[in-house]
């Protein structure tokens, strides 16, 4: 294998292996690199105008070197063969049965990617862990390729975490923080680790290359999604304390931000955290420090997950209570699904436990989000005991405007920061709503002085109004 003509397979065509290696494709033309995923319909969407992931930036980034250097396929095992690298991008969620269900992470698709590799490899490869793992997982890989691949074929596997955040991938992986590569100490460990970091310093300053073992590495990204997750529950719990003193939980952010060894960012008090990462890694922690006999330190990171849970059940009691207690057939306008802006996905998103609970509270639910399908909606709100399709179609709609979706409407709930709901007519929504006209703010985003002179009863989290 040269520089020039390096070849590499991503497997798992998903939030990460898509955006990470089309990035790779685009900084590094020599390069070419193959995404396969077993879901077909995700490859032909990938080789579509219609891709099947919304990121800002990323169709400029694909349509780039789609078909240059950069190919989609479901042809696996072909991928496989003629790769150098091997990046693992399948997906990790947490278990749902059996022992750690709840809090383990699940890594049958990360074995069964290993076991791919091993049964179909004809030549030594170079296998990089991307997805997130727990600390160790590279020595089951390890054992796992070893035992099954042919006389005279090497493997070395590298821990390559991402940190890329959904919403702002492409920014992200242009100008990483730093990219880290975790590998065995050994000789062969070292050479296959400066083979990725060639690729990366293709447009990644060598200084933000970090190097380090393989645990450390696989660690560390578990690490740093408990920190930044645990930021968010710490800004949140200083929310409830506001809310009951009168103190606004933005000045507080701002004041504590400017202390540079705080800093300001991940201090936004919200709805709670979302997203497919943060409260899986943190279970997933609480698993390991678990296992590790120490109880400790699983239950302080479990904390992190608890006020979560707790501040969206804050919310939820504040909304029933300003609005009389009841929310029988009350009109909800929900503004905003996704988990986050600039983002279609909706894992874990405040917004499915908020609708589930309005579901059970028996109000007609009327939601727009600008970029999440409709199905994808249908498919988080539909539940065993929740709400059956019958019954979630006649307690949701889904509007595609938001002002038809607040008409008639007795109260608006802000779930997303999407910046058009900040440009929005507030005069011509609340002129078309129930009154009193209620706004709850889940994002401390909206001009709350502009909405009362409108006429609005407004709620905020973190702030009396
Ligand atoms: N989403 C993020 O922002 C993010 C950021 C950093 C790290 N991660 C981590 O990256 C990993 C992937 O996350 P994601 O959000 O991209 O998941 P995803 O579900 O969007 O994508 C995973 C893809 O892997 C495919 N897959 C599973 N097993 C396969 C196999 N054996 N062969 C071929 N394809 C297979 C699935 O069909 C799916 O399309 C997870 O471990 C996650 O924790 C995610
Ligand atoms: O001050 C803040 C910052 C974020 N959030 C919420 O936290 C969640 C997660 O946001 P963010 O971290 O921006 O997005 P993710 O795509 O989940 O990215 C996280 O999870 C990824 C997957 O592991 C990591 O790679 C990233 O580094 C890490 O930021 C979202 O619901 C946000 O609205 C807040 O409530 N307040």
């Amino acid at each position: 294998m040269t520089k020039e003509n390096l070849k590499i397979c991503c497997i798992g065509a998903g939030y990460v292996g898509g955006p990470t290696c089309a990035v790779i494709a685009y900084k590094c033309p020599t390069v070419t690199v193959t995404i396969v995923d077993l879901n077909e319909d995700r490859i032909a969407a990938w080789n579509s105008d219609n891709l099947p992931i919304y990121e800002p930036g990323l169709d400029d980034v694909v349509f780039a070197c789609r078909g240059r250097n950069l190919f989609f396929s479901s042809e696996v095992d072909q991928a496989i063969q003629e790769a150098d690298l091997i990046f693992v991008s399948v997906n990790t969620p947490t278990k749902k049965s059996g022992i750690g269900a709840g809090f383990a992470a699940d890594l049958a698709y990360v074995e069964s990617a290993t076991r791919r590799i091993a049964q179909v490899a004809t030549s030594s490869k170079i296998v990089i862990e991307k997805s997130t793992v727990p600390c160790r997982t590279a020595e089951s890989m390890r054992a796992i390729l070893e035992a099954n691949s042919r006389d005279g074929i090497r493997f070395d596997i590298l821990s390559n975490p991402e940190f890329l955040a959904e919403g702002t991938a492409i920014p992200d992986l242009m100008y990483p923080d730093r990219v880290l590569i975790g590998s065995l100490q050994t000789p062969e460990g070292i050479k296959a680790q400066n083979v990725l970091a060639d690729v990366y310093a293709n447009w990644v300053p060598k200084e933000k290359i970090i190097t380090m073992g393989l645990w450390s590495s696989e660690l560390s990204k578990l690490a740093a999604n408990a920190l930044l997750a645990q930021r968010i529950s710490s800004i949140n719990a200083l929310s409830a304390i506001c809310e009951a003193t009168g103190a606004d939980v933005d000045e507080v952010a701002y004041a504590c931000g400017l202390d540079s060894r705080i800093g300001p960012k991940f201090l936004k008090a919200s709805v709670g955290f979302g997203g497919s990462c943060f409260q899986k890694d943190i279970l997933n922690l609480v698993y390991l420090s678990e296992s590790l006999h120490l109880p400790e330190v699983a239950e302080y990171w479990k904390q992190v997950v608890t006020m979560n849970e707790y501040q969206k059940s804050r919310f939820l009691e504040r909304i029933v209570k300003r609005l009389f207690n009841t929310l029988t057939n009350k009109n909800l306008a929900v503004f905003g699904f996704a988990f986050k802006k600039n983002t279609g996905d909706t894992r874990e998103s405040a917004a499915i436990t908020l609708v589930k609970h309005f579901i059970q509270e028996k109000a007609n639910i009327h939601i727009y989000d600008p970029k999440v399908e409709d199905a994808q909606i249908e498919m988080d709100l539909c539940e065993p005991g929740i709400a059956t399709p019958e019954q979630y179609k006649k307690s949701v709609t889904i509007f595609h405007d938001p002002y038809e979706a607040a008409k008639n409407a007795d109260a608006i709930v802000v779930l997303t920061e999407w910046d058009e709901f900040k440009t929005l007519d507030y005069q011509r929504v609340y002129n078309n709503m129930h009154k009193p006209a209620f706004i709850f703010d889940g994002r401390l985003f909206l001009d709350t002085k502009k909405l009362q002179n409108i006429g609005f009863q407004v709620e905020v989290i973190g702030r009396q109004v």
